[in-house]
C-alpha cells in the first residue's frame, strides 16, 4: 500500500521506527518530514500528509506528534481527510471499517513502539465496510465537510 508517514519533533524518533517497520513489510512510503529533531509545527506537518493523500499519491496517512492529538487536529482541518487518534488495536482497525479514517495518529509519548506496530498493522489491514450504515455516515461527514 501506497502510505504517507509525517511528525513533528516529538514524534521524529518513532516516525523512524515505524518507516523501518513498513518498508520491511513491503509498503510503499513517502516520508513528508520531519527529517531532524529541530522542533517543528505539526499543523505544518499535516498539510503535506493531507496533501499527499488528497492528490492520490498516498491510499492512507500516518501522523506522529508527541499524544497524537495536535496531529489529529490539524490532519481533520483538512478537506478529504478524516483523521483519527489510536493508541488501542481495537480502535485502529475500527476506525477504517466504520470511518474510512485515512489518518492514522499516535503519540509517540503515550504508547511504546511495540505497541505502536501493532496499531499501524491493525490500521492498514482494515477495510472499509460496505454495510449501508457505515457509508451513510461517512457520506454524511463528506457533506459537512463540503459545506465548511
Ligand atoms: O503532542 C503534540 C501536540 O498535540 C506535540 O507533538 C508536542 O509534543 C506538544 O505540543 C508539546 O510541544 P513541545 O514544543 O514539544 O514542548
Amino acid at each position: 500500500m501506497k502510505i504517507v508517514v509525517g511528525s513533528d519533533h516529538a514524534g521524529f524518533p518513532m516516525k523512524g521506527e515505524l518507516l523501518a517497520f513498513l518498508r520491511e513489510q513491503g509498503h510503499d512510503v513517502i516520508d513528508v518530514g520531519s527529517y531532524d529533531p529541530a522542533p517543528v509545527d505539526f499543523p505544518d506537518i499535516a498539510r503535506k500528509v493531507a496533501a499527499a493523500i488528497t492528490s492520490g499519491q498516498a491510499e492512507r496517512g500516518l501522523m506522529v506528534c508527541g499524544t497524537g492529538v495536535g496531529a489529529s487536529i490539524g490532519a481533520n482541518k483538512m478537506k478529504g481527510i478524516r483523521a483519527a487518534v489510536c493508541h488501542d488495536v481495537h480502535s485502529a482497525h475500527q476506525c477504517v471499517e466504520h470511518d474510512d479514517v485515512n489518518v492514522m495518529c499516535i503519540g509517540a509519548q503515550i504508547v511504546g513502539p511495540w505497541l505502536a506496530k501493532d496499531l499501524l498493522a491493525a490500521y492498514l489491514d482494515a477495510k472499509f465496510s460496505t454495510a449501508e450504515e457505515f457509508r451513510r455516515r461517512v457520506a454524511k461527514l463528506a457533506d459537512m465537510d463540503a459545506g465548511r
